[in-house]
C-alpha cells in the first residue's frame, strides 16, 4: 500500500491546543492538527514551518516530537509525525480550513477528529 508521510503541529498556548477543520477533499469537515506532506529535501521541521505558514499565515517554533502515528486508511498508509509547537509571530488566518478552535483538555472530545488522530488525542489527554 502507498504510504503518505505527513507532519502535523500540536500548537499549544498554555493549556490549550489548536485544532483545525478540513475545508476540502476526502476528509472534509474532519478535525485535525494543521500540517501536510514533507517535500523532497525538507526536514520534518522545515516542512512543518512551511505548511503552517501556508495554511495559517503564522510562524511557529517547532519543539519536541510528541508521537509518530501509523494508521491504515482504506486507500493508503499514513505516517504522521506530530510535533509540539508554539506561535512565534503573526495572527492566525484560515487560508485553507473552514473552522478552528483552541481547545482545553476537557474539550478535546467536542470535535470529530480524523480516524488517525483518535489514539493521539487519548495520549495527549494524559499529558495536558
Ligand atoms: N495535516 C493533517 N493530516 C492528517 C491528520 N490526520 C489525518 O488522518 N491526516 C491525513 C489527511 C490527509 O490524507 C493527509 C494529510 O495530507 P495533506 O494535509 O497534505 O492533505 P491533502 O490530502 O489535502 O493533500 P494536498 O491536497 O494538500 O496535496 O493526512 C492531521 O491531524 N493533520
Amino acid at each position: 500500500m502507498k504510504t503518505i508521510e505527513v507532519v502535523a503541529a500540536i500548537i499549544k498556548d498554555g493549556n490549550k491546543i489548536f485544532a483545525t477543520q478540513r475545508g476540502y477533499g476526502e476528509f472534509k469537515d474532519g478535525w485535525e492538527f494543521p500540517g501536510g506532506k514533507i517535500e523532497d529535501g525538507e526536514s520534518p521541521q522545515e516542512a512543518l514551518v512551511r505548511e503552517i505558514k501556508e495554511e495559517l499565515d503564522v510562524e511557529i517554533s517547532v519543539q519536541e516530537l510528541f508521537d509518530t502515528v501509523e494508521y491504515d486508511y482504506p486507500g493508503f498508509h499514513l505516517t504522521m509525525h506530530c510535533f509540539i509547537s508554539s506561535l512565534k509571530a503573526g495572527e492566525i488566518v484560515l487560508n485553507e480550513h473552514e473552522d478552528a478552535r483552541w481547545l482545553y483538555k476537557e474539550e478535546l472530545d467536542t470535535v470529530a477528529w480524523l480516524p488517525a488522530d483518535e489514539g493521539l488525542i487519548e495520549k495527549l489527554k494524559k499529558v495536558l
